[in-house]
């Protein structure tokens, strides 16, 4: 695998809604296979930038390439084929299905699986994100947790190149929070997926991650080293706070 293979890159995006510039002109490389995490305060503009990735928004500015192509503003469904898929802030399963259902849904839509093909993928997938005893349960009966990693099971199944995790601690518990660096750890290694990581529990982004990208207000403020970010002034003022004396 050549990990230093740039497969996405946003090139001077602008995001600008009414006369409120929300992102304005952020460059951004993820490698293949890279987990690159994703931080900065409430507003930042971190969710509107996933929103650009995948064309929920075209930028009003500059240029989404993903696997060599120009994929700037193009259909949703289609960038989920082309091999990013993602998961939400607010998870988003469908409730009636069984968990194996909804992952089967991520390898028909995303990865155009037939039924056969559909079921072992989601079976694989299921069985990365620790839930295969809890297959056949609807989706209303597990736990938040569960449904996080559900979904990150959804996005494997689609077999993409690039997942965008919005959030995936968001209201777990510290064991939860664990099981989930492993999954995202094993996502990663395992198969080899590039991981675009969004999320406000700094420690797991920097324990875990080769390289963490700030916005604050809409600018990328840093994009380094775990260690290089930490100790990085405006990364301080902007959202991590002095460090405990
Ligand atoms: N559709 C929209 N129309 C107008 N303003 C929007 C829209 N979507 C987002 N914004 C604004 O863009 C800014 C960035 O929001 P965004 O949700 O991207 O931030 P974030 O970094 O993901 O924040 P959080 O950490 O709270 O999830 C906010 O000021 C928000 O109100």
């Amino acid at each position: 695998m050549q990990q230093s293979e740039t497969i996405l890159s946003l090139e001077s995006i602008q995001m600008r809604f009414g006369g409120l510039v929300v992102l304005d002109g952020i460059d951004l490389a993820v490698a293949r296979a890279e987990l690159v995490g994703l931080i900065g305060p409430n507003g930042a503009g971190k969710s509107t930038l996933f929103n650009v990735m995948t064309a929920i928004y075209a930028p009003t500015r500059g240029k989404v390439r993903f696997l060599g192509r120009d994929v700037t503003g193009v259909a949703p469904h289609k960038i989920c084929r082309l091999g990013i898929a993602r998961t939400f802030q607010l998870v988003r399963t469908f409730l009636t299905m069984t968990a194996r259902e909804n992952v089967m849904v991520g390898a028909v839509y995303g990865a155009g699986s037939r039924a056969g093909n559909a079921a072992q993928a989601a079976d694989e997938a299921l069985d990365l994100v620790g839930l295969s005893a809890r297959r056949d349960m609807p989706t209303r009966h597990m736990t938040l947790s569960d449904r996080r990693l559900l979904e990150i099971a959804r996005g494997v199944a689609s077999q993409p190149a690039l997942l965008l995790l919005d959030e995936p601690m968001a209201g777990l518990n510290p064991t939860e929070i664990r099981q989930m660096v492993d999954v995202i750890r094993r996502t990663r290694q395992e198969r080899g997926i590039a991981i675009l990581w969004v999320e406000h529990k700094v420690d797991a982004i920097m324990k875990v991650c080769d390289r963490v990208v700030v916005l604050d207000h809409g600018v990328k403020i840093a994009d380094a080293t775990p260690a290089e970010v930490v100790a990085n002034r405006k990364v301080i003022e902007a959202y991590l706070g002095e460090p405990a004396a």
